[in-house]
């Protein structure tokens, strides 16, 4: 489980398998029920992927090492992620956990 909890909170349960499956989710819940890590840890899961993917596909094309170096760099310094935030405090929190 992400950030060493056990166990997911229901919002995490809820949300978690859709947004990994690049589905459009609008949720709902009370304060503190974990929606920030609802939407951040699956937003890192892909991000994961995406990294781990091209760099799969990298040494697959059995290019050279450089080459493939140079080319992940460039893949991650592309924006692949957006957050809003309507308050500064809220972009804290949200930092904070990812
Ligand atoms: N799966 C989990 N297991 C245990 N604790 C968790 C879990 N997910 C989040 N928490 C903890 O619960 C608390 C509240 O989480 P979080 O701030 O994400 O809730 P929230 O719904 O986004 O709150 P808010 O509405 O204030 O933004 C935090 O201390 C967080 O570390």
């Amino acid at each position: 489980m992400f950030s060493g909890f056990h166990f997911c909170t229901h919002v995490q349960a809820a949300a978690t398998p859709l947004l990994c499956t690049h589905k459009d989710v609008a949720v709902d819940a009370a304060t503190g029920s974990g929606k920030t890590l609802a939407f951040v840890a699956p937003l890192v899961e892909i991000l994961r992927r995406i990294t781990t993917v091209k760099a799969h596909q990298l040494c697959y094309d059995s290019r050279s090492i450089n080459a493939v170096f140079k080319q992940l760099g460039f893949a991650i310094k592309r924006v692949l992620g957006i957050i809003i935030s309507l308050t500064r405090e809220s972009s804290s929190q949200i930092f904070n956990v990812a």
